[in-house]
């Protein structure tokens, strides 16, 4: 068993960013919505709705508990926010789907998420990449700190001051890449993989935009708080 010891700050940050994590977990009334009867597809699109607004609002808390966060400027806290968002939401959902479930769960969520509007040519990746972030069998902190990772990444549109972000990003990366051998000791490769989902992520990102458009061309309504983090209407 490889020996793995963290410094003192790395402690802190750890304990900080799982009680955020912990903290905010899309609200129980919500994921039990989905489960419900009502298929329409109207209805799935409704729930996806509520189910994403309210992970914006749960993404923005987390946000702020990131140590060094809110001492970055303000204007680049916000382009990181609006940088991240779609990526910050298909992991979330990615973890939400690959949860522990009661029997037949998993699969209502499924059948609801491929009846919602969204085309099929959309659903297949978006599937593919919940399953190949299920396959890695995620420790909470390696989740916790792959989405910190995700919203400190410098290169977001509009980010003035990288180095800053970047140091912020690197603190969370020496982490994540110690917890990847604390928690996965017979998977050297296991950090990389980690961070070759990132690179998948961003792919689904762009084809979140055109899902977007197809969804507006049926003029499906989106709320003023997704409209405003997705930059549409
Ligand atoms: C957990 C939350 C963050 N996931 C979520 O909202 N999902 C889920 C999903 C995946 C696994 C388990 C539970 C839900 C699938 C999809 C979304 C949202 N998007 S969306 O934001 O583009 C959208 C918003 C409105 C209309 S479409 C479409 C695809």
């Amino acid at each position: 068993k490889k020996k793995v010891s963290f410094t003192k700050e790395q402690q802190a940050l750890m304990k900080v960013i799982i009680d955020a994590y912990n903290k905010h977990q899309i609200p129980q009334d919500v994921a039990k919505k989905l489960l419900q009867d009502k298929y329409s597809t109207e209805e799935n699109f409704l729930l996806l709705t509520e189910m994403a607004t309210s992970q914006v609002q749960v993404l923005v808390e987390f946000t702020k508990n990131i140590p060094g966060f809110l001492s970055l400027d303000r204007e680049d806290q916000i382009a990181l926010l609006k940088g991240s968002a779609v990526e910050a939401m298909f992991l979330r959902s990615a973890q939400a789907l690959n949860k522990k479930m009661p029997i037949g769960h998993t699969e209502v969520l499924e059948e609801r998420i491929r009846k919602s509007g969204i085309s099929e040519e959309f659903i297949k990746p978006m599937f593919n990449f919940y399953k190949s972030i299920g396959e890695l069998h995620m420790v909470l902190e390696e989740q916790a700190l792959l989405t910190t990772i995700t919203i400190l990444t410098p290169d977001r549109p509009y980010v003035k001051d990288q180095p800053a972000v970047e140091r912020l990003q690197e603190t969370a990366l020496d982490l994540l890449r110690k917890m990847c051998v604390l928690h996965h000791p017979q998977e050297p490769q296991y950090f990389a993989r980690l961070l070759g989902r990132l690179t998948e992520l961003r792919t689904l990102s762009h084809y979140h935009a055109e899902m977007l458009a197809s969804w507006r061309v049926n003029d499906h309504k989106f709320t003023p708080l997704l409209c405003e983090i997705w930059d549409v209407q």
